[in-house]
């Protein structure tokens, strides 16, 4: 299908740049681009193989705008599968928007957000899921998050649904065939190899299905929130994790009043730290909002940081005994940097959220002296034996010293093996949801077989389960779904 208008944008970033890329689509591109090209070798664009490149002028009747690079790919042959132009001119903004505002002049429209992605899927050079890859790919900022996408780009995840749809469709149209002789009572279906394809999708489905949890927190970075007292450095480690002065830091206690979060990548893995404002009791109503988020933030977070400041920490009472929290004398409250207290705050945490990853860390060791260190490091092990599913660490903030060790720690946590197996991962909800839909009539199919329905029912959720799969690589579409996927992208793609 080749649409009717030629669409033009920028395909580079907006800015200066040493060179800029203006690309035109569209069953004009090629007839525009030459009637505003004069070649060096005063060759007709139009005359030119797909592929090539040619050096001239972008002109008009008044003027000569830049002396530019052109790049001509014949439909199909091209990345919408249409005419396409590229325009490489020097990347003045001034120069990008006159030549752009000339296309535009001579016929072109300014493409909408990844339009020409869009045109590539229309005209069959992309499959739906690999289309939606091209912007994850460019969203993509560390290791993990880029090979997901690249294997999803090169169709890994589109062929094994497809593979499956195929297998389906088979066996759908031969029990509809069925239907057709339903007098005769015959049986062109092998029900023993329905089951056993069914049986295999399914589990191909939970894999899928199973890998979107690791999936997502690839893509979107696994967050990690920094919690604990007021001043005892969390914005400090948050600048060092990142390496970045990202957070505020000062010896006031209740700096940080909103979260402040930033993403970095840790051995090719994403993580998204969350600086937390310092829980306590406090009168002052904008800090105490600060301290309700940050119990939202330890709920979102998939690993919690709780720091300890080693340098305030009161250790006279070390014999705790291994799983209660220490009773403290009738009638008084606990002080900061007793370990009650925070023995009390981590075992909350831990209440709240048995499941989730705890660390415990001591910053700012190198305040210590070595008696004290050795001391704390008995401490620590004691609030450690309140769960088996924390750990700790001892570091400082400050100087750095620890702090890799911190990050081996949570890449340790990270389950990478899919990742290393070359396993397909879903990462896109929209998938996640067409395969859990799928998985659900497969259950049904299943189910139906099993207790022997007739094959028009079966045929029904047969179908049903072929539409979802249908959906991930876009034989199934609307133009709303269109829309909404293509409208993520940035102009130009
Ligand atoms: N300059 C430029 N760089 C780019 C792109 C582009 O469109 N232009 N791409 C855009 O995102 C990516 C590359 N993707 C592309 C995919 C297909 C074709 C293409 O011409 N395909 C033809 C011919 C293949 C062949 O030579 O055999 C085809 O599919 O028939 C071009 C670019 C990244 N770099
Ligand atoms: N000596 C030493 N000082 C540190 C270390 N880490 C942080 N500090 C100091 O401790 C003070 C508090 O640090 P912040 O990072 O602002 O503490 P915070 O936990 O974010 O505090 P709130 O935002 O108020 O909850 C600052 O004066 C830091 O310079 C460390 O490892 N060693
Ligand atoms: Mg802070």
């Amino acid at each position: 299908m080749l649409t009717q208008d030629t669409i033009v944008a920028l395909a580079t970033p907006s800015g200066a740049g040493a060179i800029a890329v203006i690309r035109v689509s569209g069953k004009d591109a090629i007839g525009i681009a030459s009637s505003v090209f004069r070649s060096v070798h005063e060759k007709e664009l139009s005359e030119q193989k797909t592929h090539t490149i040619h050096l001239g002028h972008i002109v008009d009747e008044t003027k000569t705008y830049d002396q530019v690079l052109v790049s001509i790919f014949k439909n199909p042959h091209s990345y919408t599968g249409e005419d396409v132009v590229e325009i490489s001119c020097h990347g003045s903004p001034y120069i990008q928007q006159q030549i752009i505002q000339l296309f535009l002049r001579k016929g072109c429209r300014m493409a909408n957000a990844g339009e020409f992605t869009l045109r590539a899927f229309l005209n069959g050079k992309l499959d739906l899921s690999q289309a939606e890859a091209v912007a994850d790919l460019i969203a993509s900022d560390n290791e993990a998050s880029h090979q997901i996408a690249m294997q999803q780009m090169r169709g890994g995840f589109s062929n094994e649904i497809q593979k499956l749809r195929e297998e389906l469709m088979n066996f759908a149209s031969l029990i509809e065939l069925e239907l057709d002789f339903s007098e005769e009572d015959v049986e062109f279906a092998d029900r023993t190899q329905f089951k056993e394809l069914l049986d295999r999708i399914e589990n191909v489905l939970k894999r899928l299905i199973d890998s979107f949890a690791v999936g997502n927190v690839i893509k979107n970075g696994i967050p990690v929130a920094i919690v604990g007292e007021p001043n005892v450095g969390k914005s400090t480690l948050l600048n060092a994790l990142l390496n970045e002065e990202r957070a505020i830091v000062s010896d006031i206690a209740g700096t940080t009043r909103d979260t402040i979060e930033d993403e970095i990548a840790i051995g090719g893995i994403g993580f998204r730290f969350i600086d937390t404002a310092g829980i306590r009791d406090t009168k002052d109503v904008v800090e105490s909002i600060g301290i309700q988020k940050t119990f939202e933030k330890i709920e979102q977070a998939q690993v919690v940081v709780y720091l300890v400041d080693s340098s305030e920490l009161k250790m006279e009472s070390p014999s705790v005994p291994t799983r209660d929290i220490p009773a403290l004398p009738a009638g008084r409250s606990p002080e900061r940097g007793e370990l009650s207290l925070i023995l009390m705050e981590i075992q909350k945490i831990k209440n709240k959220y048995p499941q989730k990853p705890l660390i415990v860390v001591a910053n700012k060791v190198d305040q210590l002296s070595k008696e004290k260190l050795q001391k704390l490091e008995k401490n620590l092990l004691v609030i450690l034996n309140a769960s088996e599913k924390s750990d700790h660490l001892l570091l400082s903030a400050k100087t750095g010293q620890g702090v890799d060790k911190l990050q081996e720690h949570l890449l340790s946590l990270v389950n990478t093996g899919a990742l290393r197996n070359n396993e397909t991962i879903v990462t896109n909800t929209r998938h996640y949801d067409a395969l859990l839909k799928a998985l659900e009539e497969v259950r049904k199919v299943q189910e139906g077989l099993a207790m022997g329905i007739s094959g028009d029912l079966l045929a029904i959720d047969i179908r049903q389960a072929l539409y979802h799969f249908g959906e991930i690589t876009g034989e199934i579409t609307s133009d709303d779904l269109l829309g909404n996927i293509f409208a993520n992208f940035c102009i130009g793609k």
